[in-house]
């Protein structure tokens, strides 16, 4: 056994102190504290810091050093006082192959001249507040559709159960889709199984992850192979979306209806135009879009089902939300984007469910490029750095009641996920900070609002609100485990249903 504390061995860093943590073992490292807990990951770690009572906590996974944070001050220490040493991503083996190829996008990106580029697209012209602004009627036009749909279910003779988390992750994910590249994708369910496979690949937990040195893992876990051929295929469909957006845009430019620019055209024209500091390849382009595509969609579309699923359990906080907007729009045939900023209390809904869920626990991992000190505490170059929000949204010191679904806490506006609060940082924060944060507020928003505005909402088969079960489930984000049934009754009539 190593102890706690004990100092490095790895040359120049020999005789530095490393944050504490639980014991480790030859080969497995820490490992043996995961196996047989049944727990996920940002829960089990969580238990393992506090056990240890360590705000900044080592592991090591299999070969892995791994180096966890699980507090506003180790958080802010490694987002902020620290930013560049950490602004990295680890190429865990089962991607390294396919980075190597220079399929490289925003989220995998090792920080440098190519990531800065393409960070500085993102942030200026794709994700921007204007251009965000600019899907509107494509986000309205998918929530009529939602409207819509549950109208259908509400209008049965025994008012069917719809599953609301499948109704709403379609809106958002055709929303984001739409708005990446004009149309709703034609492939979108094979694609979102590709995405699911990618992540489960990307996980970092295979054998070839965790013993990167050994040929006997990596040939047991062929998890390289596998990810090559989910790249390949990924790679197919981002061509098959490309030849979409080049047939909508000569349907369009044949007299049909134009919504505006969408980001594929952006970042086609940034492309041709050049000028950049690191030209934009046709690979880079379909990399980034298909890093907004699955970033984008499945984590607004698991906010909005575990925003759901708190409103249900808290029917003090379901009634006093859905008082709100109706109270506000006051019969209006239904709600537009132009209602939302009069709506804060919904806002403070969806502040509240990012506290409790954050859909990226851990963040994404960080790598340190330099030696660094933390906290006191030595982190070795190369290690792979975690972030546990998930333990910090929850964190007795820092927040009265944890695990209450309290929207007012947020009232006096003082605590916001902009990546200053390190209390709370479900977006995460500095140079690596979620770029996508208006975009997903957008239409998490507009769909929580429509749904509160037009429905009560009865949970099936005599579920008591207090027993409705939580379980988390972890994709590429911690998602509900069992879908969300909930059984739809009509308040305010949809005007017109879309389709
Ligand atoms: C509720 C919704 C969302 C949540 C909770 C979320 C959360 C996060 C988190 C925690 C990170 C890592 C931050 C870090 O390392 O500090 C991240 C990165 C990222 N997110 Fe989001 N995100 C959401 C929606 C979106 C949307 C809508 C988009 C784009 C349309 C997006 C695009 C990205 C990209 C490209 C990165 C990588 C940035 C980089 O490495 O420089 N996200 N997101």
């Amino acid at each position: 056994y190593k102890n706690k504390n004990q100092r490095t061995s790895h040359g120049a860093s020999a005789n530095k102190k490393l944050p504490p943590g639980p014991s480790r073992l030859p080969i497995i490292g820490s490992l043996h504290h995961f196996i047989g807990t049944g727990t996920l990951a940002h829960r089990a770690i969580s238990n393992l810091a506090r056990r240890h009572a360590a705000p900044l906590m080592y592991l090591e996974l299999g070969e892995v050093r791994v180096v966890v944070a699980s507090t506003p001050d180790a958080a802010r220490e490694i987002m902020k006082t620290n930013d560049i040493a950490f602004a990295s991503r680890p190429w865990i083996p089962s991607v390294r192959p396919i980075m190597s190829t220079g399929a490289v996008g925003l989220v995998f990106a090792r920080y440098g001249v190519l990531w800065r580029q393409l960070r500085k697209v993102s942030v200026m012209e794709l994700l921007s507040a204007r251009r965000v602004q600019s899907f509107r009627g494509i986000r309205e036009d998918e929530t009529s559709r939602l409207v819509a749909a549950v109208a259908v279910a509400a209008s049965s003779p025994h008012g069917e159960p719809v599953n609301i988390g499948r109704l709403a992750a379609t809106a958002t994910i055709d929303s984001t889709v739409r708005s990446m590249i004009g149309s709703r994708f034609e492939r979108r369910e094979e694609f979102l199984q590709t995405i699911k496979e990618a992540t489960m690949l990307i996980s970092g937990f295979t054998l070839h992850d965790l013993f990167p040195s050994s040929r006997l893992a990596s040939l047991f876990s062929g998890a390289a192979s596998k990810m090559l051929a989910v790249h390949h295929k990924a790679f197919e469909l981002m061509d098959c979306a490309i030849s979409q957006h080049r047939e909508h845009q000569t349907v369009s430019a044949g007299g049909a209806a134009k919504d505006g620019e969408d980001i594929l055209e952006v970042l086609l024209k940034i492309s041709k135009e050049g000028g950049l500091d690191v030209p934009l390849t046709i690979e880079n382009i379909k990399c980034l879009l298909l890093d907004l595509f699955s970033g984008g969609s499945e984590t607004s579309a698991a906010t909005l089902q575990w925003a759901m699923s708190e409103l249900m359990r808290n029917p003090r906080v379901m009634q006093k939300a859905q008082a709100h907007v109706r109270d506000k729009l006051q019969g209006k045939p239904t709600v537009t984007e132009d209602d939302l900023p009069d709506l804060p209390y919904l806002k403070l809904v969806v502040k509240e469910t990012l506290r409790l869920h954050p859909v990226l626990p851990l963040l994404i991992p960080r790598e340190c490029m330099e030696e660094c000190e933390i906290m006191g505490y030595h982190v070795p170059k190369g290690t792979m750095v975690l972030v546990n929000v998930w333990a910090i949204g929850r964190d007795p010191k820092y927040w009265e009641e944890p695990d209450v679904f309290k929207p007012e806490r947020f009232e006096d506006g003082k605590i916001d996920f902009k990546g200053t609060d390190f209390e709370f940082i479900p977006f995460g924060a500095g140079r690596r900070m979620c770029p996508g944060i208006t975009f997903a507020q957008a239409n998490i928003e507009i769909a929580l609002a429509v749904l509160l505005y037009h429905f009560d909402w009865d949970l099936p088969g005599g579920v008591k609100p207090s027993d409705l079960d939580m379980t988390e489930e972890m994709g590429m984000t911690v998602r509900r485990k069992k879908d969300l049934y909930l059984r739809p009754i009509v308040r305010v009539p949809p005007h017109s249903a879309t389709e």
